[in-house]
């Protein structure tokens, strides 16, 4: 489904924690995870945010169930908007002292800052337009459609 991003991530790595962020990043990190062929471990990390809030400053909510220590990290999300927090759950992620972290996500969007970090994604879309579904949620509805539409209000 995603063999840009599954092949490029099998050629880098031997091994790799994949930290997926919840809830949004799940149905994402399922399907790419049964195309990685190198050994990974799973957790799960959370930073709730309003989807078109470009200053995410909620609380990190990190699961911790396996250590990262000396290990790459690959952070999965379903999109990047502004690139708010992505930022914070990198530099967050950063001080558990991991071998490496990049950055999988299904979407990047046009106007996000830079995310100083290795970064792999599907699809660049063209515009800020806010979508719906495999994970991505409408006032937290909709996460389950089956495929990504646009949210027309
Ligand atoms: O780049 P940003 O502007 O900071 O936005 C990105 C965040 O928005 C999405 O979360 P979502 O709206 O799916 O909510 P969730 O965190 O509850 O999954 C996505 O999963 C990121 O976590
Ligand atoms: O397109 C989106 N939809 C829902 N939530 C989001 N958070 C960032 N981008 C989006």
């Amino acid at each position: 489904m995603f063999p840009s991003i599954a092949n490029r991530l099998n050629r880098r790595y031997r091994s790799a924690v994949i930290l997926t962020v919840v809830p949004g990043g799940i149905l994402f990190t399922a399907d790419l995870v049964r195309q990685l062929d190198f050994e990974i471990e799973m957790d799960g990390i959370s930073c709730p945010h309003t989807p078109g809030d470009r200053h995410n400053n909620s609380n990190i909510s990190y699961q911790q169930n396996i250590t990262v220590s000396n290990k790459d990290v690959i952070i999965v999300d379903d999109a990047i908007e502004s690139g708010g927090t992505m930022s914070r759950l990198v530099a967050h992620i950063a001080e558990y002292f991991p071998a490496s972290i990049a950055v999988a996500t299904l979407f990047v969007k046009p106007h996000r800052i830079a995310i100083p970090t290795e970064q792999y994604y599907a699809y660049e879309t063209a515009t800020d337009e806010l979508l719906v579904g495999y994970g991505l949620p409408w006032q937290n509805k909709f996460r389950n459609l089956p495929c990504v539409k646009r949210l027309i209000k």
